[in-house]
């Protein structure tokens, strides 16, 4: 079994009872499925057969070097966005000439490091920074290869904060203004290589459309570049939405096809069924760079009830996880499903779950309905496979959870629970 369900009365990961494995490394606990993973790595290189393609798993949606293992060992390629996440690849036995390396900020450091380590390609998102990069390999002598963000101006339909497709977004070069910056690149910057174009629009996008209209705009742009420059791959982003509502199920092998249309709106077969007509025939190679669609419904993090407290407006239910271990619920009023590890009977409660930290924002739900669980009693709170861990913080000198590894029967510690040493390691 993949992902995450009830087995004699407690919730499993895979073959491992998740109570156990609480017993054994406390709480809070991050858990990852091993087979999830892989799982949806799988559909997701399936669903573009039939075209040249590489995925390239966006690092940044959960960077442990143990995932990061798991899926360079199975052919994965990476997209980067910081000499931190190249470094990790790099350790996690991942390939520099399968690396993209995105972002708005790269510094010197980062583009002479990721030069002489031989990526793939700059995905550079200024015409600033092409001249920049330019600039740069020049000095050392060699050759940046680049492709050049397009920002489509499409609109994802996501949360402002994750939609990056936009004009007024920080992100990529405005569409009309590519074919002139790829010329002007061809004539004055002989120290860097653009052998293809890149786009990403969003993240966490539930419906084919905005895809699909991407797809639609920047196809005449990319044939030109590569009638014009010789271009060799176009990368298409990531943002592939999973569900975050009703979603126990959704780590598991047979959830993708058991779910009817309306459940379940944008399936990764869906995703390859709509887009692949459209790229098979350019002759280019199709990058995707997917982070939350492989990891995020292959996460749970753990955390235990410490009180109950009634007050004259509400239930909190007060856990010993905080935003400072799972930040989505505070930055976007992003949506957990909460159930408990020990198999709930019917009754529900309304309640809020917070916790610790010293901000009203700490909560992961707010006037929820509930299975009902106790003080002592552990939740997980699912679906938090992509970017959990990795956008945690030290805030309120609370050390980092540990994280576990799911695989079959065994349960691996694959990033040890920080100490209170650890916490003030490197200060004066
Ligand atoms: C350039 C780029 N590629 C890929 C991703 C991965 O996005 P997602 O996790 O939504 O697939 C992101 C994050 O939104 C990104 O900024
Ligand atoms: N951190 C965001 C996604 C950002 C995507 C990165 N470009 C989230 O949790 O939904």
């Amino acid at each position: 079994m993949h992902g995450f369900a009830y087995k004699n009365g407690s919730l499993h990961c895979e073959d491992v009872d998740l109570s156990a494995l609480v017993q054994e490394h406390g709480t809070p606990l991050y858990v990852y499925s091993a087979g999830t993973i892989l799982d949806h790595y799988t559909r997701l290189d399936q669903a573009l057969e039939g075209v040249e393609h590489e995925v390239a798993y966006a690092v940044k949606a959960n960077s442990n070097l143990s995932v990061l293992r798991l899926l360079a060992e199975h052919g994965a390629s990476f997209d980067i966005v910081s000499g931190g996440e190249l470094f990790r690849v790099i350790k996690a036995g991942g390939d520099p000439a399968h690396c993209t390396f995105a972002g708005v900020g790269k510094t010197r450091e980062e583009i002479e490091y990721a030069l002489k380590q031989g990526i793939y390609s700059f995905n550079v998102e200024s015409a600033e920074e092409l001249r920049y990069l330019d600039k740069v390999a020049g000095e050392l002598g060699m050759v940046a290869p680049a492709a050049v963000r397009v920002n489509p101006n499409v609109d994802a339909k996501t949360h402002k904060y994750i939609s990056t497709g936009k004009s007024e977004n920080k992100f990529g070069v405005d569409f009309e203004a590519i074919s002139d910056l790829y010329a002007r690149a061809a004539e004055e910057l002989p120290n860097v290589k653009l052998r293809g174009l890149q786009m990403h629009i969003g993240s966490q996008l539930t419906s084919i459309k905005p895809f699909v209209e991407a797809v639609e705009k920047v196809t005449p742009l990319v044939k030109q570049l590569k009638a014009d420059h010789g271009i060799e791959f176009w990368s298409i982003g990531g943002g592939i939405g999973i569900v975050y509502q009703d979603s126990l199920e959704s780590g598991s092998v047979d959830w993708w096809d058991s779910k009817s249309e309306q459940d379940r709106p944008l399936t990764l077969a869906q995703y390859g069924d709509a887009l692949l007509p459209k790229l098979k025939d350019l002759g280019l190679k199709i990058l995707l760079e997917p982070g939350r669609a492989i990891v995020g419904n292959a996460g749970v993090l753990l955390t235990e009830c410490l009180y109950e407290k009634k007050g004259s407006a509400k239930t909190f239910k007060i856990v010993d996880a905080g935003m400072n271990d799972l930040i989505r619920p505070a930055l976007y009023e992003g949506h957990h499903e909460i159930v408990p590890v020990k198999e709930p009977g019917s009754e529900r409660v309304k309640v809020d779950v917070v916790g610790p930290i010293c901000e009203s924002g700490d909560f992961f739900c707010q006037d929820r309905e509930l299975p009902d669980f106790q003080p002592g009693e552990v939740i997980a709170l699912m679906s938090a496979g992509a970017y959990g861990f990795v956008m945690a913080s030290n805030y309120n000198s609370r050390p980092f959870p540990a994280e576990i590894l799911v695989e079959g029967a065994e349960a691996k510690v694959v990033r040890k629970r920080q100490t209170l040493d650890d916490l003030i390691a490197g200060e004066a």
